[in-house]
C-alpha cells in the first residue's frame, strides 16, 4: 500500500500460499489505488516444489525483478517463559528483554514433507531457493535489483549453530532462522553486488499480527496496550501496527542501493510520541561464518533438487 502511494505505476506481484487472503489483499489495494497493477502468484515458501513452480511462473510473466521482499515467516507453537519474564523485569537487562524478547520464547518445530525443519525451510531456505531461481531476473547487466529480508531483533548468534543450521536439536528455531537470514544477506552482498543484486535486512519491531496473537491471545494484548505504550518510551521498538512496522521496508525502497550498509539491520522504530523512523544498527556477523553458511545452503540446494528429481521420476514410473 505504501509502495503504491510512492509510485502508482509499480507492477506488484503478491506471492502467497492462501489465495483467498491474497485476493482480499489485492482488492484492498485496488480500492485505494484503482489503476494499480497487482498480480497474484501461488507460493508456499516452505515447499521446494512450490518455490520452483512459482519461480518458473515469475519467469514467464516478467522479464526483470527490481525488488524482492522476503517477508513470509512463522513462529510455530510459541511458549513464553513467565519466570524468565519476571526475573528480567527486575534486572538491568529489562530494556533489551522488551526489545528482543531474548530468553523469553521457545518454539516447537517439526519436519516438513521435504524432510527439512519447517521454521528453517519457511524463514530461510525457501527464500534462498527463490532468489537462486530468480537470479536471471535479478542479475541483469546495467540493472540493479534489491532483496529485502524481514528479519527480527530476536535474531541471536548464540541460538544458531553451524553444525545444526536447521536447528533440529534446539528450542529456538525462530531466533536461529532469523540470525541465519542476517548472515545470508551479508554473504549475498559479497557474492552478488558485482552482478547488481543488493540484499538488506530489516526488523519491523514488535507488531500486532497473527504471529504475535499466536504468542498471547489478542484480548490480552489489548488489555496490556497501555503498558506497551509506556514501554515504547524506553525502547521505541514497540511499533505495534503493521503500518509502523513497514517503515523500514518503505525507507529501503526509497534509498539507493549504493547508500545501504550491507552489515546493518534497518529497524522500524516508533517514538513515545508516535513518530516513525528507521535506524540502521550494526549486526553481530562474522564474515567467515556467513561464507560457510552460504556454501552449506548451496550444498543443501543441490541435495533437495536431487531428491525432488528422484521423487518425481518415482511418481512417473508408478503412475
Ligand atoms: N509481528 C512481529 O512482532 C514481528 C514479525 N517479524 C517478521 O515479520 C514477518 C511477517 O510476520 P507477521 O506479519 O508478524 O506475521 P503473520 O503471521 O501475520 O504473517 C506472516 C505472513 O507470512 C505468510 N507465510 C507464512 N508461511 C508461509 C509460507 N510457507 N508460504 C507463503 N507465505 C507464508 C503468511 O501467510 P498466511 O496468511 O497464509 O498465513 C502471512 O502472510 C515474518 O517474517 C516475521 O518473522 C519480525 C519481527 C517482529
Ligand atoms: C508487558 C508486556 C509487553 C508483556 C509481553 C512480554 C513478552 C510476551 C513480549 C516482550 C518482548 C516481545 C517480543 C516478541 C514477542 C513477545 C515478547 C517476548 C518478539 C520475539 C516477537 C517476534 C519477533 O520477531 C521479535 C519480537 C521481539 C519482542
Amino acid at each position: 500500500e505504501r509502495l503504491l502511494t510512492e509510485d502508482s505505476t509499480l507492477h506488484l506481484c503478491l506471492a502467497c500460499r492462501n489465495m483467498q487472503r491474497a485476493e482480499a489483499a489485492r482488492s484492498a489495494l485496488l480500492t485505494s489505488h484503482p489503476d494499480a497493477h497487482v498480480q497474484l502468484l501461488h507460493l508456499d515458501v516452505g515447499s521446494v516444489q512450490s518455490v520452483l513452480s512459482a519461480a518458473q511462473e515469475v519467469k514467464t510473466r516478467y522479464s526483470k525483478v527490481d525488488f524482492l521482499y522476503l517477508n513470509a515467516g512463522i513462529m510455530p507453537n510459541p511458549q513464553v517463559d513467565i519466570n524468565a519474564f519476571f526475573k528480567g523485569l527486575f534486572s538491568r537487562n529489562v530494556v533489551n528483554m522488551f526489545a528482543t524478547g531474548e530468553g523469553l520464547l521457545t518454539q516447537q518445530d517439526r519436519i516438513n514433507s521435504d524432510g527439512l525443519q519447517e521454521v528453517f525451510a519457511t524463514n530461510l531456505f525457501g527464500h534462498f531457493l527463490l532468489i537462486r531461481e530468480l537470479e536471471p531476473l535479478l542479475c541483469q547487466a546495467g540493472h540493479s535489483s534489491r532483496v529485502v529480508w524481514t528479519s527480527s531483533s530476536n535474531a541471536r548468534r548464540s541460538a544458531f549453530s553451524m553444525e545444526d543450521m536447521q536447528h533440529r536439536n534446539g528450542t529456538e528455531p525462530y531466533s536461529s532462522s532469523k540470525y541465519a537470514s542476517d548472515m545470508l544477506s551479508v554473504a549475498l552482498n559479497r557474492h552478488k553486488n558485482s552482478q547488481g543484486l543488493f540484499s538488506s535486512v530489516i526488523c519491523p519491531g514488535l507488531v500486532m499480527t497473527n504471529l504475535t496473537y499466536g504468542i498471547l491471545p489478542s484480548f490480552f494484548w489489548t488489555l496490556i496496550m497501555p503498558i506497551m505504550w509506556l514501554v515504547r518510551i524506553f525502547t521505541n521498538t514497540f511499533t505495534l501496527t503493521p503500518y509502523n512496522g513497514a517503515e523500514a521496508l518503505h525507507r529501503l525502497f526509497l534509498q539507493s542501493p549504493e547508500s545501504l550498509d550491507p552489515r546493518a539491520k534497518y529497524h522500524s522504530l516508533t517514538s513515545g510520541l508516535g513518530t516513525n523512523y528507521t535506524q540502521p544498527r550494526q549486526m553481530d556477523i562474522d564474515e567467515e561464518m556467513s561464507e560457510v553458511l552460504y556454501s552449506k545452503l548451496i550444498e543443501l540446494e543441490k541435495d533437495v533438487r536431487r531428491k525432488l528429481v528422484m521423487k518425481n521420476s518415482d511418481k512417473n514410473t508408478r503412475g
